[in-house]
C-alpha cells in the first residue's frame, strides 16, 4: 500500500447536475427552483453557433439576477478547439458576479488543456481581485480524454468534478450507436440462445472513478438521453453509484428526482452501515479485527465501506 493517503474529494452534494441551454433564459428560474445540487448553464453543444454571444450575455446576467440559493453554479464553456472558449472565460469572470462557482470544460484530451484554462482564469482572477477561486469540472468524452484520464484528474488544484459524456465519447470512439448512455441493443453475450446484455460504458466509468479517487475529484455520470425512460435512467444511475460515482446529469427536469433518489443513501443502507460500525467497535473492544454481522464477515475494511455511506448521508443532510 502506498504511504500516500487517498485525498478526500470536495465535501459538496453533487447528486444531480441539471443542464439548460444558455440560449433559453426562460428556464433559468425553473432550474434555480429545482432540487438539483448543481446547475450547469450551457454555452457549448446545446447552443447554436449563431446564439453563442447572446447565450453568454444571458448567463452573465443570470449570475447576478437569479437567486441560485445554495446550489453549485457552473457554466459549461465551449471547447478549446473553438473560437469561443477564451471569450467565455474572460467575459464570465470580468462581467459575471462572484456567485459563479465553477467552469465546466468539455472534451478535455490532456492535462495541458486544464493548464491552458487555469492560466487564463488565474490571470483574470488576479486582474479582477476575485477572492474565491473558480473551481473546474471536466468532461471525459473523447478517446484522448479516456486515454489520459489519470493525468487529467491530477492536472489542476481547481478540479473538483469529472463526468463521462456518453454522446461525444461514443462518437469519438467510433461506437456503433446513437444512444446516449444506457443499454445498447447490440452489446450482448449469447448463452444457450439467450441474450445477456452487458454495459459498454462500464470500463470508461471505472477508469474515471479510479482516476478521480486517486486525486480527490468527484466522479459523476453524464447524460441519459431518453428522458421518457425513468427505469432506464434509474438502472444506469444505480450501476454508476455502485461503481463509486456520486451523481448524474439531468438533461430534463423529470430526471432530477430520479438522480437524487439513487444517489441519496437509503435509510436502510445508512442504518446497516451504522450497525456495521457498532459491530466493529464491539469487536475492537474484544481485541478482534474481524467479526460476523448478519452471517457475513466484516473487518477493518468494512469500517471504511460503511463510513462512505454514513459520510455521504451526513453531507447531504448538511
Ligand atoms: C430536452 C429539452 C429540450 C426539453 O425541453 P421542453 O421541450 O421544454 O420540455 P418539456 O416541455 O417537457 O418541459 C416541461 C417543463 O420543464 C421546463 N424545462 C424544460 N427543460 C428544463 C430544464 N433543462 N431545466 C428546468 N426546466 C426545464 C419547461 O420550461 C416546462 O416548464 P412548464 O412549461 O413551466 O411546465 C430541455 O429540457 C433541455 O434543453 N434540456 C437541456 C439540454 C442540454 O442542456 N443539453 C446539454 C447537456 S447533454 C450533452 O451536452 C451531451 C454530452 O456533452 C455528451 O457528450 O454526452
Ligand atoms: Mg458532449
Amino acid at each position: 500500500m502506498s504511504f500516500r493517503r487517498q485525498p478526500t474529494p470536495p465535501a459538496r452534494p453533487n447528486r444531480c447536475q441539471l443542464f439548460g441551454p444558455g440560449s433559453r433564459p426562460a428556464i433559468f428560474e425553473k432550474m434555480a427552483g429545482s432540487a438539483a445540487d448543481v446547475i450547469n448553464l450551457d454555452l457549448e453543444d446545446s447552443v447554436a453557433p449563431s446564439d453563442k454571444d447572446s447565450a453568454r450575455a444571458n448567463i452573465i446576467a443570470a449570475t447576478r439576477d437569479v437567486d441560485w440559493g445554495t446550489k453549485t453554479l457552473s457554466v459549461r464553456i465551449n471547447g478549446l478547439d473553438t473560437p469561443w472558449w477564451y471569450r467565455d472565460v474572460v467575459d464570465l469572470l470580468e462581467q459575471g458576479s462572484d456567485r459563479l462557482d465553477q467552469i465546466m470544460i468539455p472534451k478535455v484530451g490532456c492535462a495541458a488543456d486544464l493548464y491552458a484554462v487555469d492560466a487564463l482564469v488565474t490571470a483574470v482572477e488576479r486582474a479582477m481581485g476575485r477572492d474565491s477561486p473558480i473551481a473546474f469540472e471536466v468532461i471525459i468524452e473523447s478517446a484522448a480524454g479516456i486515454a489520459h484520464v489519470e493525468e487529467i484528474a491530477a492536472a489542476s488544484p481547481r478540479l473538483q468534478a469529472m463526468s463521462l459524456g456518453a454522446a461525444d465519447f461514443a462518437a469519438s470512439m467510433g461506437m456503433a450507436t446513437t444512444g446516449i448512455g444506457g443499454t445498447q441493443e447490440q452489446y450482448y453475450m449469447l448463452h444457450d440462445g439467450a441474450r445477456h446484455y452487458s454495459d459498454p460504458w462500464h470500463w470508461a466509468q471505472a477508469a474515471i472513478v479510479a482516476a478521480c479517487r486517486t486525486h480527490g475529484v468527484l466522479p459523476v455520470d453524464g447524460p441519459f438521453g431518453d428522458f421518457s425512460d425513468d427505469e432506464g435512467f434509474r438502472a444506469q444511475a444505480r450501476r454508476s453509484a455502485t461503481l463509486g460515482m456520486v451523481g448524474k446529469w439531468a438533461i430534463h427536469p423529470r430526471q432530477v428526482a430520479l438522480a437524487n433518489e439513487v444517489f441519496t443513501p437509503t435509510e436502510a443502507a445508512v442504518a446497516e452501515a451504522r450497525e456495521i460500525l457498532a459491530a466493529m467497535e464491539a469487536a475492537k473492544a474484544r481485541g478482534e479485527g474481524a467479526t460476523v454481522y448478519k452471517g457475513r464477515l466484516v473487518d477493518i475494511a468494512s469500517i471504511k465501506q460503511a463510513e462512505v455511506i454514513v459520510r455521504q448521508s451526513e453531507m447531504i443532510a448538511g
